[in-house]
């Protein structure tokens, strides 16, 4: 049975967590070796599957027994119609499997990303590595943490001695790739070390907060990919922003151009 209500009390008591999540994370490393439902939502690449969908509904179920006046932005909700509107309520922000491409290719990078925000503060983040058992934590003010080891995001800030991560989005027309290569290309040229995508969003994050990168850049990440991630970053001693940023941000906003995706509260 999955346990929401200790990862709520351990982050906002501030005790270590334990690995209570992994029992949600079984369920996809298990489903991750079996036949597969696929279908496809914005595009051919942009994939969805029954886990997916259970997972997300268990956690909702879940905290919504526990906190019946939560309110819950999840993305296969949003992908099904619900609106994405971020209000002062206390919001459980959801990606139940970030990685769905990886998984329904049994490439064993899929994570669990659970956000918690109260009047539009993100207050604590989760994201479990489902196939590697590592759960990522960021409480607000308390602290990143990797099961019990502390995260620091790295303290480069030459972009032609960084490690840089991306994704490559569900936009796959030709305009669209042709900007995303040439965007690749642009920090090559200055240099950067190496340019990296795993094909999870929030594990590329973690990995940022972990200082295992320097750097992620991506246009089209959703809230659901990004609110815990933001948490474990900002206590890792990272920034967040839009390409309007810093230092380094500002060097990867210089040389790369926007793929427009629009906004999810937007849509
Ligand atoms: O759909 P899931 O939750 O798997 O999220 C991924 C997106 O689908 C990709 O477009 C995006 O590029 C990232 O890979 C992101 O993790
Ligand atoms: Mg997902
Ligand atoms: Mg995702």
């Amino acid at each position: 049975k999955y346990n929401s209500l200790n990862i709520y009390r351990i982050l906002i008591s501030g005790k270590d967590p334990v690995q209570e999540v992994c029992e949600l994370a079984c369920i996809i490393k298990k489903a991750l070796t079996e036949e597969k439902r696929v279908s496809t939502k914005t595009s051919a690449a942009d994939l969805v599957t029954e886990t997916d969908h259970l997972v997300e509904d268990l956690i909702i179920s879940e905290l919504r027994k526990k906190f019946p006046s939560h309110r819950f932005i999840a993305e296969e909700s949003t992908a099904a119609g619900e609106k994405c509107v971020l209000t002062d309520s206390p919001t459980w922000i959801i990606d139940p499997i970030d990685g769905t491409c990886n998984f329904v290719h049994r490439f064993p990078t899929v994570a669990v990303s659970i956000g918690f925000a109260v009047n539009k503060e993100l207050e604590f983040g989760v994201i479990y590595h489902c196939t590697e058992e590592r759960l990522y934590t960021g409480r607000r003010g308390q602290g990143a943490f990797c099961n019990k080891q502390r995260l620091r995001v790295s303290k480069e800030t030459d972009l032609s001695k960084a490690l840089v991560l991306t994704e490559i989005g569900p936009k796959r027309d030709p305009d669209t790739l042709k900007l995303f290569f040439s965007n690749m290309e642009k920090l090559l040229h200055a240099k950067a070390h190496g340019v990296r995508v795993i094909g999870s969003s929030t594990l590329a994050l973690c990995h940022l907060a972990s200082g295992a990168a320097d750097a992620y850049y991506q246009f089209g990440l959703h809230c659901w990919d990004l609110a815990a991630a933001t948490v474990i970053i900002r206590e890792a001693g990272g920034i967040v922003i839009d390409t309007s940023g810093e230092e380094m941000a500002m060097l990867i906003a210089q040389a790369i151009q926007t793929i427009n995706y629009g906004r999810d509260d937007e849509k």
